[in-house]
């Protein structure tokens, strides 16, 4: 039970479940995991019963899942019974053929939405990453990256632009050179805490991870072991300990969420859904009691499925939140010239007498 308490188990949750038989996966292979018990590593599967009951790619295992298993232990494999709910998870549209949705990342307490200092700030992103990690059901923690590169001007100026969108989410600058902020992003992962990464490729996340875990525990990150056909395969870790005992999510999933953003997304990961909604008889139609709604009628009759359709809702609210603070910075710079004209009306003025 503690060996579990030290994986990120919380002890109040769950409280009904028999310990012996819970592992965390911590790696997603094709159709196999990699689960653990705080003792021992296991190659998992699951179940025959639980590929029969599954009704969405959302119900099989994450990184991160604590699932139920059964062990066998000489030859350090498992069978997996039962996903436990989840407290937090990200899901990712994977585009495709057919779009399945796909969850990267379960069960973390926080996020830790990276972006660097010296490459430009992208606030719109930052803002998406932020509202993805709320709807998550983790809290976000915002790590500015690459502090050495920038004068403390520029840092100063960085963090008061993020303040200004960011209210409430810690803000922390840090360098993986100098090892400036370190200390204080760690208040931010205590032990027995699940932590994951977001943020565009380059922004410095795996210089951070490697730099958080010191380099003695570097080399388990890529366990080189045998393939079926005797090759030698290097299994990326996904969900590693610190020293200091948080874990720390690093999925390629995680990675590309950046991928999946913007009206770009709306076109062409919910083709199908905007083809529907673009035959509704109301041009302003909501989708919810309207007569006519071809969206309602999809849903019904199976062509569309529940599950998409919020997806497509979620990107939607994300997209009118974003157009909501565009809209009110315009306002606001608008309302700032007139401020500067009236003044330097005022002053013309003040000279004139
Ligand atoms: N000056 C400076 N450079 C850094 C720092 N952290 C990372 N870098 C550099 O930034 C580049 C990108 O770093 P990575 O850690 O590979 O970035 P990443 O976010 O993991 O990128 P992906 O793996 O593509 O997702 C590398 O050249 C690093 O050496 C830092 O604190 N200071
Ligand atoms: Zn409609």
């Amino acid at each position: 039970m503690n060996k579990l308490i030290k994986l990120g188990w919380k002890e109040t949750e769950n409280q009904e479940v028999n310990m012996e038989i819970i592992a965390r996966v911590v790696t997603v292979q094709k159709n196999s995991y990699r689960v653990t018990d705080g003792s021992m590593e296991y190659q998992a599967h699951v179940s025959g019963r639980f590929l029969n009951e599954a009704v969405s790619s959302l119900d099989f295992p994450a990184v991160g899942d604590w699932v139920e298993v059964q062990k066998l232990t000489d030859e350090k494999k498992a069978v997996i019974k039962r996903v436990l709910p989840r407290k937090s998870q990200f899901v990712r549209q994977a585009a495709g053929e057919v779009t399945v949705a796909q969850i990267v990342a379960a069960n973390m307490d926080t996020v830790l939405i990276v972006n660097s200092l010296n490459h430009d700030l992208n606030l719109r992103r930052l803002e998406r990453y932020i509202l993805s990690t709320y709807d998550s059901g983790a809290t976000p923690v915002v790590v500015l990256t690459k502090k050495d590169a920038c004068s403390q001007a520029e840092v100063q100026s960085a963090i008061a632009q993020v303040d200004e969108i960011s209210i409430g989410v810690p803000v922390v600058a840090v360098s993986s050179v100098t090892g400036e902020g370190l200390e204080e992003l760690m208040e931010y992962l205590p032990a027995g805490h699940t932590v994951a990464l977001l943020g565009s490729s380059g922004v410095g996340k795996s210089t951070l991870v490697n730099t958080l875990l010191g380099e003695e525990v570097q080399e388990t990150k890529g366990i080189r072991e045998a393939d079926s056909k005797g090759r030698h395969t290097t299994t990326h870790r996904e969900m590693f300990m610190l020293p200091n005992g948080s874990l720390i999510i690093d999925t390629p999933g995680m990675r590309e969420l950046q991928l999946w953003e913007g009206e770009s997304a709306m076109d062409t990961t919910f083709q199908d859904v905007e083809q529907y909604a673009s035959e509704c008889r109301f041009t302003d139609c909501k989708h919810e009691t309207e007569p006519g709604c071809r969206v309602k009628e999809a849903l019904k009759n199976g062509k569309l499925t529940e599950e998409r359709f919020q997806s497509y809702l979620k990107l939607q609210r994300e997209l009118a939140y974003e157009k909501r603070k565009q809209d009110q910075k315009a306002q606001l710079e608008e309302k700032n010239r007139w401020k500067q004209i009236s003044k330097n009306q005022k002053q013309k003025y003040k000279q004139r007498m």
